[in-house]
């Protein structure tokens, strides 16, 4: 049973948080709100306080991915599954929950060793939620967006999410000519809130990409406008996918990974849903030559 019901937050450590600013502020129109670290970077994207935080230190890299479960009981239900498993879990002060704005929640890490977080109960801020293109966020029942995770540890990484905590396979595409594949999971009617590509090795940032979806493709036209004009790095041209048949771009992130903006991502009816295999990315565009080279594929020291 699938008790995760989407990806509430993401929190990263940062070098670059002015630049950061400019990206997702400026350029992407995520709304700034605010959080513990008086010098943190706490973007709203709907009327949670926060949705993506950065945080300043010295390297670029995860410091938790949240997933939301309803309530205390199906938090208590994912601790004992994880257990169960054999993985060490902590369970999060009542001080540690208030810095996060939730109510409760534990933490571990996945077998890729990404620390990931569990979550019910996130405070509200029912202030107007002003973005910078007048855009709406599409979250709510689909969570926040999705993310991709690379790992040496692909089949062990997937067994842990499908098998412990229950994301549903939502399917796959070969990459890189052989047997491996990019695996899409799914919690909600979003196609897939997490994805688990094979990575060369472990390190940081720990992230390939983060996605987020808008309500309108004037959006994410003129997000696209903005990050040229502010001189950020496209990863991939704008395109459509053939497995959500989302509508996006890739930038650049500081850090060596990308953001994702897209829209028109479709619904899945789980009642009828079967895995399938993707045998290209996308119907169109997803240029992805003039992309600098992602740090997770990249030899650390590069
Ligand atoms: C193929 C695909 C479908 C839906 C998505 O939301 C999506 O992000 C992707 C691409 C996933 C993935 C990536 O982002 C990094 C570069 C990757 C590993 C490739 O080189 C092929 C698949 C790509
Ligand atoms: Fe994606």
């Amino acid at each position: 049973m699938t008790l995760i019901r989407g990806l509430g937050y993401l929190k990263v450590q940062t070098s670059h948080i002015d630049r950061w600013r400019e990206l997702a502020v400026e350029a992407l129109g995520f709304a700034e709100g605010s959080g513990p670290n008086p010098d943190g970077l706490y973007l709203r994207m709907d009327e949670r306080r926060y949705r993506l935080a950065l945080l300043p230190g010295d390297t670029d890299r995860v410091l938790a991915i949240g997933w939301e479960v309803r309530d205390q009981y199906a938090l208590a239900a994912v601790r004992e599954a994880v257990e169960k498993a054999g993985v060490e879990v902590t369970a999060l002060s009542r001080a540690e929950a208030d810095e996060r704005d939730v109510e409760a929640a534990i933490s571990f890490r996945d077998p890729a060793g990404i620390p990931v977080e569990v979550f019910f109960g996130p405070v509200l801020d029912h202030s107007p939620l002003r973005t910078a293109l007048a855009q709406k966020f599409i979250t709510g029942a689909h969570g926040m967006g999705h993310i991709v995770l690379p790992t040496p540890r692909q089949k062990e990484t997937l067994a842990f999410y499908e098998q412990v905590l229950g994301f549903l396979p939502r399917g796959a595409m070969k990459v890189g000519g052989g047997p491996m594949r990019v695996r899409f999971l799914g919690v909600n009617q979003r196609h897939h809130s997490l994805a688990i590509c094979p990575a060369p090795h472990d390190g940081d940032p720990g992230l390939v990409h983060l996605m987020v979806e808008v309500d309108e493709l004037d959006a994410v036209g003129r997000a696209l406008d903005n990050i040229n004009k502010g001189g950020f790095s496209l990863s991939s041209t704008l395109g459509r996918h053939t497995n959500d048949k989302m509508i996006s771009f890739y930038v650049r992130a500081p850090g060596g990974w990308d953001i994702e903006y897209g829209c028109e991502g479709m619904l899945v009816d789980e009642s009828h849903y079967t895995a399938e295999e993707i045998t290209a990315d996308s119907y169109w565009g997803h240029d992805w030559s003039g992309s600098e080279p992602l740090a997770a594929f990249t030899p650390p020291g590069k």
